[in-house]
Protein backbone atom coordinates (compact mmCIF):
# COMPACT_ATOMS: atom_id res chain seq x y z
CA UNK A 1 0.00 0.00 0.00
CA UNK A 2 1.38 3.46 -1.12
CA UNK A 3 1.43 6.00 1.02
CA UNK A 4 -0.57 9.35 0.23
CA UNK A 5 1.75 12.48 -0.81
CA UNK A 6 1.58 16.05 -0.30
CA UNK A 7 2.64 18.31 -2.85
CA UNK A 8 2.34 22.04 -0.97
CA UNK A 9 1.86 24.51 -4.48
CA UNK A 10 4.34 27.75 -4.02
CA UNK A 11 1.77 29.57 -6.18
CA UNK A 12 0.57 31.75 -3.28
CA UNK A 13 3.75 31.57 -0.76
CA UNK A 14 5.85 34.78 0.31
CA UNK A 15 7.74 34.51 -2.97
CA UNK A 16 10.40 37.50 -1.75
CA UNK A 17 11.24 34.82 0.49
CA UNK A 18 11.65 31.71 -1.25
CA UNK A 19 14.38 29.77 1.08
CA UNK A 20 12.34 30.44 3.59
CA UNK A 21 9.31 29.50 2.61
CA UNK A 22 10.56 26.35 0.97
CA UNK A 23 11.93 25.33 4.14
CA UNK A 24 8.75 26.02 5.72
CA UNK A 25 7.47 22.43 3.77
CA UNK A 26 10.54 20.16 4.16
CA UNK A 27 8.65 17.47 5.33
CA UNK A 28 6.14 17.93 1.96
CA UNK A 29 6.39 14.72 -0.30
CA UNK A 30 7.19 17.18 -3.63
CA UNK A 31 7.14 20.69 -4.34
CA UNK A 32 4.20 21.90 -6.98
CA UNK A 33 5.70 24.45 -9.03
CA UNK A 34 2.92 26.45 -10.94
CA UNK A 35 3.67 27.89 -14.47
CA UNK A 36 1.16 30.44 -15.88
CA UNK A 37 1.80 32.06 -19.48
CA UNK A 38 -1.27 34.74 -19.52
CA UNK A 39 -2.75 32.94 -22.25
CA UNK A 40 -3.83 29.41 -21.35
CA UNK A 41 -4.99 30.47 -18.20
CA UNK A 42 -6.08 34.16 -17.52
CA UNK A 43 -2.52 34.78 -15.20
CA UNK A 44 1.00 35.11 -15.31
CA UNK A 45 3.37 33.50 -12.60
CA UNK A 46 7.06 32.48 -13.38
CA UNK A 47 8.68 30.51 -15.79
CA UNK A 48 12.34 28.43 -15.97
CA UNK A 49 14.60 31.41 -13.86
CA UNK A 50 12.01 30.64 -10.76
CA UNK A 51 11.63 27.03 -11.19
CA UNK A 52 15.81 26.42 -11.66
CA UNK A 53 15.70 28.79 -8.04
CA UNK A 54 13.53 26.32 -6.49
CA UNK A 55 15.31 23.44 -7.69
CA UNK A 56 18.50 24.76 -5.92
CA UNK A 57 16.98 25.80 -3.32
CA UNK A 58 15.22 22.15 -1.89
CA UNK A 59 15.81 18.89 -2.12
CA UNK A 60 12.63 17.68 -2.23
CA UNK A 61 11.57 16.75 -5.73
CA UNK A 62 9.73 19.72 -7.87
CA UNK A 63 6.81 19.11 -9.80
CA UNK A 64 5.75 21.52 -12.40
CA UNK A 65 2.41 22.41 -13.77
CA UNK A 66 2.67 23.98 -16.67
CA UNK A 67 -0.57 26.17 -17.21
CA UNK A 68 0.79 27.44 -20.79
CA UNK A 69 0.00 27.32 -24.87
CA UNK A 70 2.21 25.22 -26.67
CA UNK A 71 3.98 22.85 -24.37
CA UNK A 72 5.42 21.09 -26.97
CA UNK A 73 7.96 23.39 -27.15
CA UNK A 74 8.64 25.13 -23.72
CA UNK A 75 7.91 21.62 -21.49
CA UNK A 76 11.24 19.82 -22.57
CA UNK A 77 13.35 22.66 -20.99
CA UNK A 78 11.80 21.94 -17.47
CA UNK A 79 12.40 18.60 -18.02
CA UNK A 80 16.54 19.58 -18.65
CA UNK A 81 16.34 21.55 -15.72
CA UNK A 82 15.49 18.42 -13.11
CA UNK A 83 12.46 18.74 -12.24
CA UNK A 84 10.83 15.42 -11.57
CA UNK A 85 7.69 15.03 -13.06
CA UNK A 86 6.68 18.14 -15.54
CA UNK A 87 3.16 18.23 -16.24
CA UNK A 88 1.26 19.19 -19.48
CA UNK A 89 -2.09 20.12 -20.50
CA UNK A 90 -4.05 17.76 -22.41
CA UNK A 91 -5.76 20.88 -24.04
CA UNK A 92 -2.74 22.82 -25.11
CA UNK A 93 -0.42 19.37 -26.13
CA UNK A 94 -0.31 19.06 -30.06
CA UNK A 95 1.41 15.72 -29.80
CA UNK A 96 1.14 14.58 -26.06
CA UNK A 97 2.67 11.01 -26.89
CA UNK A 98 6.11 12.38 -28.40
CA UNK A 99 6.20 14.71 -25.94
CA UNK A 100 5.43 12.40 -23.00
CA UNK A 101 8.57 10.69 -24.58
CA UNK A 102 10.80 13.87 -25.15
CA UNK A 103 10.43 14.05 -21.24
CA UNK A 104 11.49 10.68 -20.40
CA UNK A 105 14.37 10.83 -22.95
CA UNK A 106 15.52 14.02 -20.67
CA UNK A 107 15.05 12.44 -17.28
CA UNK A 108 11.24 13.51 -16.15
CA UNK A 109 8.16 12.01 -15.41
CA UNK A 110 5.44 13.14 -17.47
CA UNK A 111 2.16 14.24 -16.22
CA UNK A 112 -1.18 15.26 -18.21
CA UNK A 113 -3.15 17.51 -17.07
CA UNK A 114 -6.78 17.83 -17.25
CA UNK A 115 -9.64 21.14 -17.09
CA UNK A 116 -12.59 20.35 -15.39
CA UNK A 117 -14.13 20.07 -18.16
CA UNK A 118 -12.06 17.97 -20.55
CA UNK A 119 -13.29 14.06 -19.75
CA UNK A 120 -11.22 11.14 -18.81
CA UNK A 121 -12.20 10.07 -21.60
CA UNK A 122 -10.58 12.16 -23.97
CA UNK A 123 -7.51 11.16 -22.80
CA UNK A 124 -7.97 7.11 -22.76
CA UNK A 125 -5.93 6.20 -25.76
CA UNK A 126 -3.05 8.56 -24.56
CA UNK A 127 -2.63 8.18 -21.19
CA UNK A 128 -0.90 4.91 -20.96
CA UNK A 129 2.58 6.74 -22.01
CA UNK A 130 2.52 8.99 -18.92
CA UNK A 131 3.39 8.66 -15.30
CA UNK A 132 0.88 11.10 -13.67
CA UNK A 133 -2.87 12.11 -14.81
CA UNK A 134 -3.65 15.49 -12.43
CA UNK A 135 -7.51 15.98 -12.08
CA UNK A 136 -7.79 19.51 -11.74
CA UNK A 137 -10.20 20.29 -8.83
CA UNK A 138 -10.56 23.78 -9.29
CA UNK A 139 -10.32 25.77 -12.80
CA UNK A 140 -6.56 26.95 -13.34
CA UNK A 141 -5.28 29.92 -13.18
CA UNK A 142 -5.70 30.72 -9.21
CA UNK A 143 -4.74 29.21 -5.85
CA UNK A 144 -7.35 29.82 -2.91
CA UNK A 145 -10.56 28.36 -4.83
CA UNK A 146 -13.25 26.56 -3.80
CA UNK A 147 -12.69 22.88 -4.76
CA UNK A 148 -15.96 21.69 -7.41
CA UNK A 149 -17.34 18.78 -6.06
CA UNK A 150 -18.50 17.40 -9.81
CA UNK A 151 -14.64 16.05 -9.62
CA UNK A 152 -15.33 13.98 -7.56
CA UNK A 153 -17.25 11.02 -10.04
CA UNK A 154 -14.90 12.22 -12.28
CA UNK A 155 -11.36 11.13 -9.97
CA UNK A 156 -13.02 7.88 -9.71
CA UNK A 157 -13.20 7.98 -13.24
CA UNK A 158 -9.73 8.76 -13.58
CA UNK A 159 -9.19 6.08 -11.19
CA UNK A 160 -10.91 3.22 -12.93
CA UNK A 161 -8.66 4.79 -16.32
CA UNK A 162 -5.21 4.45 -14.25
CA UNK A 163 -6.06 1.79 -12.64
CA UNK A 164 -4.40 0.23 -9.45
CA UNK A 165 -0.46 0.84 -10.42
CA UNK A 166 2.15 2.86 -12.55
CA UNK A 167 -0.21 5.89 -13.21
CA UNK A 168 -0.37 8.03 -10.14
CA UNK A 169 -3.42 9.95 -9.96
CA UNK A 170 -3.01 13.78 -8.80
CA UNK A 171 -5.43 16.51 -7.57
CA UNK A 172 -5.10 20.49 -7.54
CA UNK A 173 -6.99 23.30 -6.21
CA UNK A 174 -9.18 23.26 -3.20
CA UNK A 175 -7.42 20.31 -1.54
CA UNK A 176 -8.38 21.20 2.58
CA UNK A 177 -8.92 19.05 5.66
CA UNK A 178 -12.28 19.40 4.56
CA UNK A 179 -12.43 18.28 0.83
CA UNK A 180 -9.39 15.56 1.13
CA UNK A 181 -10.68 12.72 2.61
CA UNK A 182 -13.48 12.64 0.02
CA UNK A 183 -10.38 13.23 -2.88
CA UNK A 184 -8.44 9.97 -1.60
CA UNK A 185 -12.01 8.12 -1.29
CA UNK A 186 -12.65 8.51 -4.93
CA UNK A 187 -8.81 7.55 -5.65
CA UNK A 188 -6.79 10.73 -5.57
CA UNK A 189 -2.94 9.82 -4.19
CA UNK A 190 -1.23 13.10 -4.78
CA UNK A 191 -2.86 16.09 -3.17
CA UNK A 192 -1.37 19.44 -4.39
CA UNK A 193 -2.51 22.10 -1.91
CA UNK A 194 -1.65 25.56 -1.61
CA UNK A 195 -3.44 27.64 0.58
CA UNK A 196 -4.32 24.99 3.32
CA UNK A 197 -0.49 24.72 3.98
CA UNK A 198 0.74 28.17 3.16
CA UNK A 199 -2.08 29.98 5.27
CA UNK A 200 -1.66 27.73 8.14
CA UNK A 201 0.30 28.97 10.84
CA UNK A 202 1.78 25.94 11.00
CA UNK A 203 2.83 24.80 7.58
CA UNK A 204 4.47 21.04 8.53
CA UNK A 205 1.81 20.70 10.41
CA UNK A 206 -0.79 21.51 8.37
CA UNK A 207 0.86 18.71 5.78
CA UNK A 208 1.11 15.90 8.50
CA UNK A 209 -2.79 16.81 9.17
CA UNK A 210 -3.65 16.49 5.32
CA UNK A 211 -1.10 13.29 4.93
CA UNK A 212 -3.22 11.59 7.97
CA UNK A 213 -6.63 12.66 6.63
CA UNK A 214 -6.09 11.25 3.34
CA UNK A 215 -4.13 7.97 4.58
CA UNK A 216 -7.61 7.10 5.96
CA UNK A 217 -8.63 6.35 2.30
CA UNK A 218 -5.31 6.06 -0.18
CA UNK A 219 -4.10 4.52 -1.76
O1 LIG B 1 -2.76 24.89 -10.31
C1 LIG B 1 -3.16 25.66 -9.46
C2 LIG B 1 -4.09 26.78 -9.84
O2 LIG B 1 -4.33 26.74 -11.18
C3 LIG B 1 -2.65 25.57 -8.04
O3 LIG B 1 -1.75 24.48 -7.96
C4 LIG B 1 -3.77 25.40 -7.02
O4 LIG B 1 -4.76 26.33 -7.17
C5 LIG B 1 -3.25 25.37 -5.59
O5 LIG B 1 -3.82 26.29 -4.76
P1 LIG B 1 -5.00 26.00 -3.71
O6 LIG B 1 -4.61 24.75 -2.93
O7 LIG B 1 -5.02 27.23 -2.86
O8 LIG B 1 -6.25 25.78 -4.50
FE1 LIG C 1 -1.17 23.51 -9.94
Amino acid sequence: MRSPAIHPSILNCDIAHLADELARVSSADGVHVDVMDNHFVPNLSWGMPVVEAVLATTSLPVDAHLMIEDPDRWAPAYAESGCDVVTVHAEAAAAPVRLAHELHRLGARAGLALRPATSVEAVADVVQDFDLLLVMTVEPGFGGQRFLEPMLAKIERARRLVGSAGIRLQVDGGITPQTIERAAEAGAEVFVAGSAVYRAQDAQAAISELRSLAGRHCC
